[in-house]
C-alpha cells in the first residue's frame, strides 16, 4: 500500500508558518493560507505548533509535515527538539514529523540516536523526516532508520550560512541524492516555479516551499530589491 511519503513524489509541499513575530502570526490565518495553497494544487502542507496544525486540519485534508519550534537555551536545535515537541506533535497525530537531523549539541546533550529510538518505541507509525544541513548528516539520518531527509537546513546552520539550495547547479542537492537512497525533499529557499521544477528534475522526492509563497513580508522585500536595483543602473 502507498504510504503518505510515496504519494508526495513528484509533487510541492508548501510550508505555511508565521512565527510570533511575523505579521501574518495566526492559526486562522495559517489555516486558509494552508486552503489557498491546497486550491493551488499543493500535495502536503508543512507546519509549525499544535494550534497552526489543528486550525490548518480543519480547513484541508492534505497531510502534515509537523513540526513545533522552540529555542533550548543550551542547544541551537530549534526544530522538534526533544520528545517533549513529538509528544506535543503527536496531540494532533501529523502524518509525517520533520526533526533537525543535524550534528549540532541537542537539548541537554541528548544524541539524536536516542531521540530516533525513542519516538520509534512510542510512536512506531507516524513517518520521520531529517531536517539536514550536510551531506554527512543525510547520511547519518539514513542509517539511524528516518523515512526521509529535508535539506530544510542548509544555509542556516554556521557551518552553512550564506549558501542556498538550488544554487546555479544545485551542487549540494545533487550530492544528498547521490549519497542516500531514502527520499530527498528539497526544502530551503526554494523561491521560483523554476527552481522548485528544478529540484524534482534533479530527483528530489518532492520539493517544499515557504516563504516564496507564505511570506509576503519576504516576496515584497524582493520586488523592492529589485525595483531599486532597476533604478540604480537607469533600466
Ligand atoms: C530555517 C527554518 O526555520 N526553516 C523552516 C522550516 O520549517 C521554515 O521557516 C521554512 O519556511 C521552510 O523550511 C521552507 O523554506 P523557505 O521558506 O526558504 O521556502
Amino acid at each position: 500500500m502507498k504510504t503518505v511519503l510515496d504519494n508526495l513524489k513528484g509533487n510541492l509541499v508548501v510550508s505555511c508558518q508565521a512565527l510570533d513575530n511575523e505579521p501574518l502570526h495566526s492559526p486562522f490565518i495559517m489555516s486558509r493560507m494552508a486552503l489557498a495553497v491546497a486550491q493551488g494544487g499543493a500535495s502536503a502542507i508543512r507546519a509549525n505548533s499544535v494550534v497552526d496544525i489543528e486550525a490548518i486540519k480543519q480547513q484541508v485534508s492534505l497531510p502534515i509535515i509537523g513540526i513545533i519550534k522552540r529555542d533550548y537555551p543550551d542547544s541551537e536545535v530549534f526544530i522538534t527538539a526533544t520528545l517533549k515537541e513529538v509528544d506535543e506533535l503527536m496531540t494532533v497525530s501529523p502524518e509525517i514529523i520533520a526533526l533537525d537531523a543535524t550534528a549540532r549539541r541537542r537539548p541537554g546533550g541528548q544524541p539524536l540516536e536516542v531521540l530516533v529510538k525513542q519516538i520509534r518505541a512510542r510512536y512506531p507509525s507516524v513517518l520521520l523526516m531529517a531536517d539536514i544541513a550536510t551531506v554527512d548528516e543525510a547520511v547519518m539520518a539514513q542509517a539511524l532508520g528516518f523515512d526521509c531527509v529535508g535539506t530544510t537546513l542548509y544555509g542556516y546552520t554556521a557551518d552553512t550560512a550564506g549558501h542556498i539550495l538550488p544554487d546555479n547547479d544545485c551542487a549540494f542537492l545533487r550530492k544528498v541524492l547521490a549519497a542516500v537512497t531514502i527520499p530527498v525533499i528539497a526544502e530551503g529557499n526554494v523561491d521560483t516555479p523554476e527552481r522548485a521544477a528544478k529540484c524534482l528534475a534533479l530527483g528530489a522526492h518532492a520539493v517544499v516551499v515557504g516563504g516564496a509563497i507564505t511570506r509576503p513580508q519576504q516576496i515584497t522585500a524582493r520586488f523592492m530589491a529589485a525595483i531599486r536595483a532597476r533604478s540604480i543602473c537607469g533600466a
